[in-house]
């Protein structure tokens, strides 16, 4: 059987990895804060035949970071869903700076760290690979959630640097864009969300473009045509429309 790890499990985009790996016969490790969630959710593979282990952390703290990253190099993993983060919404002279670290911490650092702690094993298999959850705003400056999209530029950058470095291993780096998605996320970020796709359809169209070996995959095509229009369109400009875009959210 194959071992999946999902952190960000206990919602959104997470839970729907979970459910969907569960249910093609993966053995299933979750990974966020709200136990409880988790618990309920390993419940519910369990009853569908299906195996799940919850592995309770928060990705900030350095001691649950490093007690993960060691459990990781213990177990043999064939995908890492780099999933967990969160964004934060408004002027950056009016965002709480220490909200803003913990974002840069999880969507970054932690992501770093868990990619590092798995891929050693992968290479040496000869096989694996993780998926990485970026975003639409990686691709553009996005005013208002400025530190949001930086991080999210921040993955693309350096996981589609990683799938090229690991080219010939037989270990798959696929980055994944979703926008705007139905789920947790838009409320803890403090912003309204438009157009929304669900989060089971983003984790579907994730799972077949990893199996696909696709580097890259944006979910949607009106988003795809939206991480293209920087290839046309001056870089003030696009500051300049998503400013008008994402200015009034709350
Ligand atoms: N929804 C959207 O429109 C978009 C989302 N994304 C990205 O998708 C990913 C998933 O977000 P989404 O499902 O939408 O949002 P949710 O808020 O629904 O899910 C976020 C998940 O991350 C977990 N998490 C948050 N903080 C921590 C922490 N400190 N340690 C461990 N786990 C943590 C949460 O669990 P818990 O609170 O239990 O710890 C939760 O399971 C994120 O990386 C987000 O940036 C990208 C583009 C668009
Ligand atoms: C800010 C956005 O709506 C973006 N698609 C994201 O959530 O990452």
């Amino acid at each position: 059987m194959k071992t999946a790890v999902v952190t960000g499990a206990s919602s959104g985009i997470g839970e729907a990895f979970a459910k969907m790996l569960a249910h093609k016969g993966t053995r299933v490790i979750l990974i966020a804060r709200r136990r409880e969630r988790l618990e309920a959710l390993k419940e519910a593979i369990l009853s569908g035949g299906g195996q799940a282990d919850v592995w309770q952390a928060d990705l900030t703290q350095n001691r649950d970071l490093e007690a993960i990253c060691d459990r990781l190099r213990q177990e043999e993993v064939d995908l890492l869903v780099n999933n967990a983060g969160f964004g934060l919404y408004g002027p950056v002279t009016e965002t709480d700076p220490d909200r803003e670290q913990s974002m840069i911490q999880l969507n970054v650092s932690s992501l770093v760290s868990l990619t590092r702690a798995v891929l050693p094993q992968m290479v040496d298999r000869g096989s694996g690979g993780i998926i990485q959850i970026a975003s639409t705003s990686s691709f553009l400056p996005t005013p208002y959630m400025t530190a949001y999209g930086a991080t999210k530029a921040f993955v693309l950058h350096y996981s589609e640097g990683l799938a090229a470095e690991l080219k010939g291993t037989g270990v798959t780096i696929t980055t994944v864009c979703p926008g705007s998605t139905q789920s947790e996320f838009a409320g803890l970020a403090g912003f309204r969300q438009t157009r929304l796709m669900a989060s089971e359809e983003v984790a579907r169209q994730a799972l077949l473009a990893f199996q696909q070996k696709r580097i890259t995959l944006v979910t949607g095509v009106g988003n795809w045509f939206l991480t293209r229009l920087p290839r046309f369109l001056p870089r003030t400009w696009m500051g300049a429309l998503v400013a008008r875009l994402f200015r009034d959210r709350t």
